[in-house]
């Protein structure tokens, strides 16, 4: 079990997760917390874009990236601060299973476009089949603020046309392709044919894991259990210069979170989310 401290491209401090006997690892950058890859018994589980633009202030295409505090467009820019800041290292484990804790503090940038006062850790554990990743919110302001939050994994999939999510049948979701409205999913099993984002909002009540082509398994926490299932498809994926038309086909989406609504968090108050994805074969 070992956690060594590299230079991802140039000016991007990163780590790499290894497990006891080597056979997955993760590699995190400071920059956005953002995982960029996890690979377990040999398989790349996570979709990085070839076109991934790397440079301050930009969103990484691909791995996780962290949305918090704002889902989406808003008064915030698209999916708010947390991907482009820099997270500092705190605690470390190598004992049981292998853990790194990043935090991220308001600062003065920060504070002009959201007035709140907080400190983020991020908790990313690797197993060896298993990959798991909390946020804790602490309000450190003398009010209550709301947000929301996500955890929005880039899944690197064989073909897009013939990838399936199951574990969100009867749950109702936002069709963001459809003028936002609202509609309960009746099929047992998703499949992919066109442009796809959907906001699934379980609002806690769904005890289903998400399975991705029945072999990765996705479950959040009792305060993340919406998922949003994202495909850009082949025209919008071509017209973004970091995914680029050859790559539609190769990721689907698949993001625990609470989005529905906020979350009100009261001052001194710690707020948990976390999400859990397992390779069952
Ligand atoms: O390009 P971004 O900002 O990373 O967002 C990608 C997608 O992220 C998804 O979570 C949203 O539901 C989509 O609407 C959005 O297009």
């Amino acid at each position: 079990m070992s956690i060594t401290e590299f230079e991802y491209k140039t000016g991007f401090p990163a780590l790499r997760l290894t497990n006891s006997n080597g056979s997955a690892s993760v590699e995190i950058l400071l920059y956005g917390a953002h995982v960029l890859s996890w690979t377990t018994n040999n398989k790349q589980i996570l979709f990085l874009s070839d076109k991934a633009i790397f440079a301050p202030g930009k969103a990484i295409r691909g791995g996780i990236p962290i949305v918090w505090p704002q889902f989406g467009p808003g008064p915030l820019p698209q999916h708010g601060f947390a991907r482009v800041k820099t997270w500092r290292l705190g605690k470390t484990n190598t004992n049981d299973d292998v853990s790194v804790e990043l935090h991220l503090l308001h600062d003065e940038d920060t504070l002009k476009i959201w007035p709140h006062k907080f400190n983020l850790t991020l908790t990313i554990r690797l197993k060896e089949k298993s990959f798991y990743q909390e946020l804790t919110v602490h309000n450190e302001d003398n009010h209550t603020f709301e947000f929301t939050s996500l955890f929005h994994t880039y899944f690197t999939v064989d073909d897009i046309k013939t990838t399936t999510i199951s574990g969100l049948n009867n749950v109702t979701y936002t069709d963001k392709v459809d003028g936002s409205k609202t509609k309960t999913e009746t099929n047992k099993t998703l499949e992919f044919t066109s442009e796809t984002d959907r906001v699934y909002n379980d609002g806690g009540k769904n005890a289903n894991p998400i399975l991705i082509n029945d072999c990765i398994q996705v479950i959040g926490s009792g305060t993340t259990s919406d998922i949003v299932v994202w495909n850009p498809w082949q025209e919008k994926a071509k017209g973004s210069v970091d995914i680029g038309e050859h790559n539609f086909s190769k990721f689907v989406c698949v993001e625990v979170g609470h989005v529905h609504d906020s979350v009100k968090l009261d001052k001194d108050q710690l707020w948990k989310g976390s999400h859990e994805i397992t390779l069952l074969k």
